[in-house]
């Protein structure tokens, strides 16, 4: 019997490096067509107006293109020269950050509200256009393609998507299981009609993109221009924020180690950035993982990926990269059972070739990409999985067990870092 550190599973892994051969004149949809130069103008009057606003951004700070070379690759923040350990990074005004009432912020209210809430503010500022108080991050959020989420993608990839996903659960807001229609169908499910997107009192609605921007680029209570701008990473997590996000009057994003130029600045968006004032510090996210990620940021996370199927004992499995191929830890659930395992490769199996290539020129850029690498990790990840049962097997009946897999890992997943649903 061993601990869940030494629980793994190895097994060499090759990424599905099928050529999807698409066409390269395809939109990523038809009435939404990023223009760069306007986005890069929109981060540089953003980050000048966060600085008039009492900001500050540490001159080996940089916001820019995720790839320099590629005027169409995603934001983020980086450094181009050398910073020490604990240095202040970025600083986050409360001026330039949209807030909710306070009233919010007491805990009390389900998660839905909360967020409801957001975009309802988020919308009015949007609306207000020029004259909003907040109209540098206004410009910035008018630039993002409101198509990034699966909730808020084609019919025909919320169809791929689900049927990729299957029979494997996620855990909703009210932490029930639901089955794979969870991942696009949420917004309509804890925000359609008078639920959120109608305000019946005042005979006005609201589009859903709004809701799926706040759950996108929000923080809860608020909407953090320039701290929106980090990417996510659950490896390097190698800044902190102090006091708190949730501080009103603002916060600093200080370095947690030595960087270096061409470092990205990353935290994870499954913790809290600092875990001080958030309500539900310690009690959520240990059902958040990369299915989650998808649906409420619109992209496989990089490894490692966490997958947790509640309805299946529960099953909280933690998959990383290792030179040998994947390993899978025990994050404190059961061992599922190699049946399940083996239904879902079988399930998985044929559909890349029988249900995603033939929509290969149909599917939008983005769609196509995050249900081709969605599919692929899941695939990946329960065949690494049947590769060390096998093998487990295998020196039982030698009368050996030196993989770690056991029965009994109850003991395995308690004690593990708080988590919060920040983001
Ligand atoms: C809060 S924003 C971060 C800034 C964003 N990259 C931008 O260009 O405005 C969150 C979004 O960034 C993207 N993102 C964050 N981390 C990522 C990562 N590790 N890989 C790919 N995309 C990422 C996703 O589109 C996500 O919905």
């Amino acid at each position: 019997k061993e601990d869940k550190n030494n629980a793994e599973a190895i097994r060499s892994t090759k990424r599905n490096t099928l050529n999807l051969n698409v066409h390269d004149n395809r939109r990523p949809r038809d009435d939404h067509v990023i223009d760069n130069a306007k986005q890069d103008e929109a981060v540089r009057n953003m980050v000048k107006w966060s600085i008039e606003q009492g900001g500050y951004i540490h001159p080996y700070v940089e916001i820019r293109r995720w790839d320099p070379s590629d005027p169409s690759s995603y934001f983020g923040a980086f450094v181009n020269g050398p910073v020490k350990k604990d240095e202040l990074l970025i600083k986050i005004p409360g001026s330039i950050e949209i807030q909710i009432d306070d009233f919010f912020r007491m805990g009390k209210l389900p998660y839905s509200d909360v967020v409801c809430e957001l975009a309802w503010t988020l919308k009015r500022e949007y609306e207000l256009g020029e004259d909003s108080k907040f109209a540098p991050y206004i410009e910035y959020i008018k630039t993002q393609s409101k198509y990034q989420i699966p909730a808020m993608w084609t019919d025909v990839g919320k169809s791929l998507i689900t049927k990729v996903q299957g029979d494997l659960s996620m855990m909703d807001f009210d932490l029930e299981d639901t089955p794979g229609e969870h991942m696009h169908n949420w917004i309509y499910e804890y925000f359609g009609g008078e639920l959120c997107l109608l305000d019946a009192d005042n005979e006005e609605e609201m589009e859903e993109w709004y809701v799926a921007m706040a759950t996108q680029r929000g923080y809860d209570y608020c909407l953090i221009p320039i701290y929106d701008m980090l990417n996510h990473s659950n490896e390097r997590v190698n800044s902190i924020t102090r006091p708190s996000i949730y501080n009103r009057d603002g916060f600093g994003v200080y370095a947690l180690e030595d960087l270096n130029a061409g470092d990205e600045i990353l935290y994870s968006y499954y913790d809290c950035p600092d875990c001080k004032g958030c309500p539900t510090c310690g009690t959520s996210l240990e059902y958040w993982g990369t299915p989650e990620m998808i649906r409420d940021f619109g992209f496989v996370e990089p490894y490692p990926h966490r997958f947790y199927y509640d309805d299946m004992g529960p099953v909280y499995l933690r998959v990383d990269e290792h030179p040998d191929g994947l390993e899978i830890s025990n994050e404190g659930g059961e061992w599922p059972e190699i049946e399940w395992i083996e239904s879902q490769i079988a399930r998985l199996k044929p559909m890349f070739e029988r249900d995603i290539y033939p929509l290969r020129n149909v599917l939008p850029s983005h769609e196509l990409e995050t249900i081709v690498n969605y599919h692929g990790s899941l695939l990946d990840f329960f065949t690494a999985y049947q590769e060390v049962d096998a093998a487990d097997s295998k020196d039982e009946n030698h009368g050996e067990s030196d993989t770690g897999r056991d029965e009994d890992l109850s003991d395995g997943g308690e004690g593990d870092a708080p988590h919060c649903r920040s983001r």
